[in-house]
C-alpha cells in the first residue's frame, strides 16, 4: 500500500504486548503512534525499535513549553528518527516558530512537524471551562490558522472540522485526526468522532486509531478491514 492512512495509536501498557502485535503487522499497512503511556514506560530505546523494524513513527509528545525548551525536544524526537512529532498550539506562534526552525538543521530527513489545535476528548462544555468561548470549530480555526501562519505542516484536530480546514487552510495543510470510530465501537472519552470512511471522505490525510484496533479480538484483522473500507 503507498502511503498508508491508519496511524496506530500503540497505547500499550507491557512492552512484550505492544512488540507481539507490531509483529504481526507490516510497515506497509499502517504508521504507528507513540504517546506519552508508552514513552514514560519505555522510551526512546522503544522508538528506535520500532525505527529499525521500518516503521514510520509519529512521536506524539504534544510539547508545550518556553519555545527554546520545545525546540531542543522537537530535535531530540528528530534525532530518534521519527516520521512525524507535535506541539501544542496553544504554546504560541514563537514556540511554533523556534519548533520549526529546530528542525531545519535535519534537512530532507526532518520529521513533518504538526501542532495539536483542540482534543478530541473535548466539547463546549469542556472548552468553556478552561476560558474559552468559541465553539470547538472556531477555536480550531483560530489554532490551525496560528499553525499555519508559523510554517508547521499541519494539525491534529477531530474529523468533524477537516472539512471547514482544507477549505480554509488549503489541501496541502496537513490534517491528522483523531477520535477515530468504525461504525458500533465504543465511543469512549472521545467526543468529536467520525467513522474512518467518512473521515476520508471529508479529506483528512491521517487517521489516528488505537483502542478500537488494539483492543480488538482480533487486532490485524480490525486493522485490515478498517484498510479495506478507506481503499
Ligand atoms: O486530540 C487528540 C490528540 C491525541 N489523541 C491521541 O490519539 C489516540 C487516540 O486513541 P483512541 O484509542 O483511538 O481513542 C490516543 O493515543 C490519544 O492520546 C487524541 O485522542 N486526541
Amino acid at each position: 500500500m503507498q502511503d498508508p492512512k491508519v496511524v496506530i495509536a500503540l497505547d500499550f501498557d507491557v512492552k512484550k504486548d505492544a512488540l507481539d502485535f507490531v509483529d504481526r503487522i507490516d510497515p506497509s499497512q499502517c504508521r504507528l503512534k507513540v504517546g506519552k503511556e508508552m514513552f514514560t514506560y519505555f522510551g526512546p530505546e522503544f522508538v528506535g525499535t520500532l525505527v529499525a523494524k521500518k516503521f514510520d513513527v509519529f512521536l506524539d509528545l504534544k510539547f508545550h513549553d518556553i519555545p527554546n525548551t520545545v525546540a531542543k525536544a522537537c530535535i531530540a524526537a528528530a534525532d530518534l528518527g521519527v516520521w512525524m512529532v507535535n506541539v501544542h498550539a496553544s504554546g504560541g506562534e514563537d514556540m511554533m516558530i523556534r519548533a520549526r526552525e529546530g528542525l531545519a538543521q535535519f534537512g530532507q530527513d526532518k520529521p513533518h512537524l504538526i501542532a495539536v489545535t483542540v482534543l478530541t476528548s473535548m466539547d463546549q462544555r469542556q472548552l468553556s471551562q478552561i476560558g474559552i468561548q468559541s465553539s470547538p470549530m472556531e477555536h480550531v480555526l483560530t489554532l490551525a490558522s496560528l499553525t499555519k501562519q508559523a510554517g508547521l505542516d499541519g494539525v491534529v484536530c477531530s474529523a468533524q472540522e477537516a472539512a471547514m480546514l482544507k477549505e480554509t487552510l488549503g489541501k496541502e495543510f496537513m490534517l491528522v485526526t483523531p477520535g477515530i470510530r468504525p461504525q458500533g465501537s465504543d465511543v469512549g472519552d472521545q467526543k468529536r468522532i467520525m467513522s474512518p470512511q467518512e473521515a476520508m471522505q471529508v479529506g483528512v490525510d491521517y487517521l489516528v486509531i488505537g483502542r478500537p484496533i488494539t483492543q480488538a479480538a482480533n487486532p490485524v484483522a480490525a486493522l485490515e478491514a478498517i484498510n479495506a473500507s478507506i481503499a
